[in-house]
């Protein structure tokens, strides 16, 4: 039985609880949510089957075999690495996080002492496989467009720049470097960040942001071209409904990736 705690309770982490409710091989054991977010997660998780012990941190005694952080940048330091530092592998889906300097290698080297690992997952994107591993041999240009609904960039920079709600055509509201897009951005830019890291760095890959009235999916473009060859990928991801910042497929990535640590054979 692999026992499984998750940081955060919200659009993710509660579709991947219904996910895993009941699987006889996955116990998720306990949600590690802020202190003002204790008695909503307990609500928001009362109808499973099997609902979790919510805590605000992880318990001193409490070993999961895995740390599923589904939170935000902020969880990052708060929780996942001492979790490293204690020996407890962790899975990572808010990348954007690891636009602010040296954060990546301090997430390496809390593993490194703790003698364990910290996966990023792949969250909304596709192609990550083929990115990192045409980095290998070199890249020479990675461009990334994030085009999504005018609605999905609400609370972020963008309403500041024009009316979301009053626009008619596709407009850009960022074009610039991965990591200043990831910081920006926290709830938009994690698939900015993902294909930076896995390619051609936080600077080096350009990013465009949109918000287009004529899309109602999360659309994500990635052109790349180096001495593997050159790759296009389009995604067009179902946003959630209880939030349509993110897409679906960051649920099932999470949720690939626990099904995999408890798997004999994985792909
Ligand atoms: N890699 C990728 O492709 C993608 C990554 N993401 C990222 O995944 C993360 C989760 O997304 P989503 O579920 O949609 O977001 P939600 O806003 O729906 O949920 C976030 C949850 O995390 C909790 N939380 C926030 N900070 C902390 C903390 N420091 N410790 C514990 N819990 C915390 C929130 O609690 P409260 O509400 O009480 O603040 C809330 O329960 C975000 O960072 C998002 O940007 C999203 C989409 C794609
Ligand atoms: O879920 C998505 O479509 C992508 C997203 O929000 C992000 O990159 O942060």
């Amino acid at each position: 039985m692999l026992n499984v705690a998750i940081i955060g309770c919200g659009a993710i982490a509660q579709s991947v609880m219904q996910g895993l409710d009941g699987r006889a091989d996955i116990a998720v054991a306990s949600v590690i949510v802020p202190a003002d977010g204790q008695t909503a997660a307990r609500e928001a998780l009362a109808a499973l089957a099997h609902p979790p012990a919510v805590h605000t941190a992880l318990a001193q005694a409490a070993r999961p075999d895995l740390l599923v952080e589904c939170a935000g940048h902020g969880a990052i330091a708060e929780h996942v690495l001492p979790a490293l530092e204690a020996g407890i592998a962790c899975v990572v889906v808010s990348i954007g996080a690891l636009s602010e300097p040296g954060l990546a290698e301090r997430l390496a080297d809390a593993a490194a002492r703790g003698h364990t690992r910290v996966e990023l997952l792949s969250g909304a994107i596709g192609g990550i496989d083929a990115l990192a591993a045409g980095r290998l041999g070199g890249l020479d240009e990675v461009v990334y467009t994030g085009r999504k609904p005018p609605h999905a960039w609400q609370g972020t920079p963008a309403a500041e720049r024009c009316v979301l709600a009053e626009l008619t055509e596709a407009t850009e509201i960022f074009a610039g470097s991965a990591r200043e897009a990831a910081a920006a951005f926290p709830k938009n830019a994690n698939v900015a960040a993902t294909i930076a890291l896995a390619g051609l760095g936080l600077e080096a890959t350009t990013v465009r942001l949109i918000a287009d009235p004529g899309v109602t999916d999360n659309v994500h473009h990635v052109r790349a071209r180096g001495a593997f060859g050159e790759f296009e990928l389009t995604m067009r991801g179902k946003p959630l409904a209880s939030n349509p910042k993110t897409s679906s497929l960051t649920v099932y990535s999470v949720l690939r990736a626990i099904v995999n640590r408890a798997a004999a054979l994985v792909i």
